[in-house]
């Protein structure tokens, strides 16, 4: 048997970039073969095989022919007789086939029968053969592609491709939890806008995000927002997270936050009253959809009803400021009220012109909540005991003791009136 490696981490030595997992085709062998040699089988579907040390993925070389519609119908055939020719003609792109020897250090030759490195010169993703066609992931890996290696365009004829897969139905049948997996990895990528657009353009988006497709073509009021269109709105705002290093659960509420204004009544356009309590709906729905992770769906889920609230909070007295706060549940969940906020000013940033604004609402709120913790609830607690109060009076007297920090904080941080004749110097 001989053994090569393959996919990204050839693809990424060659461009330079850090190689972290990977895989590998094992051309000449049976399963038999590879269980004797102490490999592990994994997968029902795919002859694929754990290396009894590393972990990593050892591929028997195959052939995959298509049996039925979406990611379920393969027929995949493995002999001892598949050439790596054949195994990397089913690959995606082409430069994800180029092939290395197993003990490759980067410097002697390469397999690339298609390609590949020349791709990997003019940032170019194309697909290998017609056999893309097979699997229609891949149309959600080209988009992630395309977020993360922000220089390489799609050829057109591999954008061509897609949009006839589209067309044919191919992207109906996507598995709810790949459709996630590729989105939540596109939208940790440098560029998520990248994803959409590729997305857009062969008209996947429309397929699996409808509500997101939608929002290209809504207007906002350009007194609020210069770029006026809402999906241009909602791509800076993923890219304004990206450059703030927001984790997953941060850019998937930035993403959903106005899905809302997608289901405006025309006859109120550019104006979108009520698009928070729209977007949590809607939200809802994709979540149930993709099977999005609990973290992610609450944070998105506060993020859509809140941040129109937060970022008017400016203009927020010490009981509005606490009643906000405790709508956020932050007093529990202090780490989560950091992530509502960065999505906040991810969307506050994310507008024509905003890109290097301050976003004060995020101290001002976070020192709003650092006065409410500044409230002991035991001691308030004992005093409402001595009292002679219980129940809900208690917990009255807590939130009154908040409203009162806050309020004293407001007030300790207030503009100081001007001095008084005579005492300055
Ligand atoms: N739907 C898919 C998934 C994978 N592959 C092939 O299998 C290789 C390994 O897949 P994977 O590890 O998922 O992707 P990588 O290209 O290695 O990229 P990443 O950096 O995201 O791991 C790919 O390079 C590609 O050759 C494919 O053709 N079609
Ligand atoms: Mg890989």
């Amino acid at each position: 048997m001989q053994i090569y490696m393959v996919g990204g981490a050839v693809r990424d030595r060659l461009l330079g970039r850090p190689v972290n997992d990977h895989d590998w085709v094992v051309v000449g062998a049976t399963p038999d073969d590879m269980v004797a040699r102490g490999y592990l089988p994994v997968g029902r579907d795919f002859p694929v095989f754990l290396h009894p040390e590393t972990r990593e993925e050892y591929a028997l070389a195959r052939t995959e022919r298509k049996s039925g519609r979406g990611y379920r119908g393969f027929v995949v055939q493995t002999s001892p007789d598949v050439t790596l020719e054949e195994d990397l003609s089913r690959r995606d792109l082409t430069i994800n086939a180029i092939a290395a020897s197993a003990d490759w250090t980067g410097a002697e030759d390469l397999f690339d029968p298609y390609g590949g490195a020349r791709d990997l010169q003019a940032r170019v993703l194309r697909h290998v053969t017609d056999s893309f066609r097979e699997d229609p992931v891949r149309i959600l890996r080209v988009a992630r592609f395309a977020a993360r290696f922000t220089d390489f365009t799609v050829a057109p004829e591999t954008m061509q491709l897609m949009r006839e897969m589209v067309h044919d139905g191919e992207a109906d049948h996507l598995v709810p939890e790949r459709v996630w997996q590729e989105l939540a990895r596109g939208l940790m990528e440098p560029q998520p806008s990248r994803m959409f657009d590729v997305l857009r353009d062969c008209g996947a988006l429309a397929v699996v995000l409808p509500e997101v497709e939608r929002l290209w073509g809504v207007p906002q009021r350009p007194e609020y927002h210069p770029e006026v269109d809402t999906g241009v709105h909602l791509m800076m705002v993923l890219d304004m997270a990206a450059h703030l290093q927001a984790p997953l659960t941060v850019r998937f509420a930035c993403l959903t936050h106005d899905l809302g204004k997608g289901t405006t009544p025309h006859d109120v356009l550019p104006r979108h009253i009520g698009h928070e309590q729209r977007s949590a709906r809607l939200l809802k729905a994709v979540c149930e959809r993709l099977r999005v992770p609990v973290e992610c769906r609450e944070l998105a889920d506060v993020v859509a009803r809140e941040h129109g609230n937060i970022h008017r909070s400016g203009d927020l007295g010490a009981a509005a400021l606490v009643r906000l706060l405790e709508r956020c549940d932050a007093i529990r969940k202090p780490a989560r009220l950091d992530e509502i906020l960065l999505a906040c000013e991810c969307d506050a940033r994310g507008r024509l012109g905003f890109a290097d604004r301050p976003y004060p609402q995020r101290a001002r709120i976070n020192a709003a909540l650092a006065a409410v913790q500044s409230v002991t609830t035991s001691s308030v607690a004992a005093h409402a005991a001595q009292l002679g109060l219980s129940g809900p009076k208690v917990g009255e007297m807590i939130h009154a003791a908040r409203v009162q920090a806050v309020a004293d904080w407001l007030h300790a941080t207030a503009q100081p009136a001007p001095e008084p004749q005579g005492n300055a110097g």
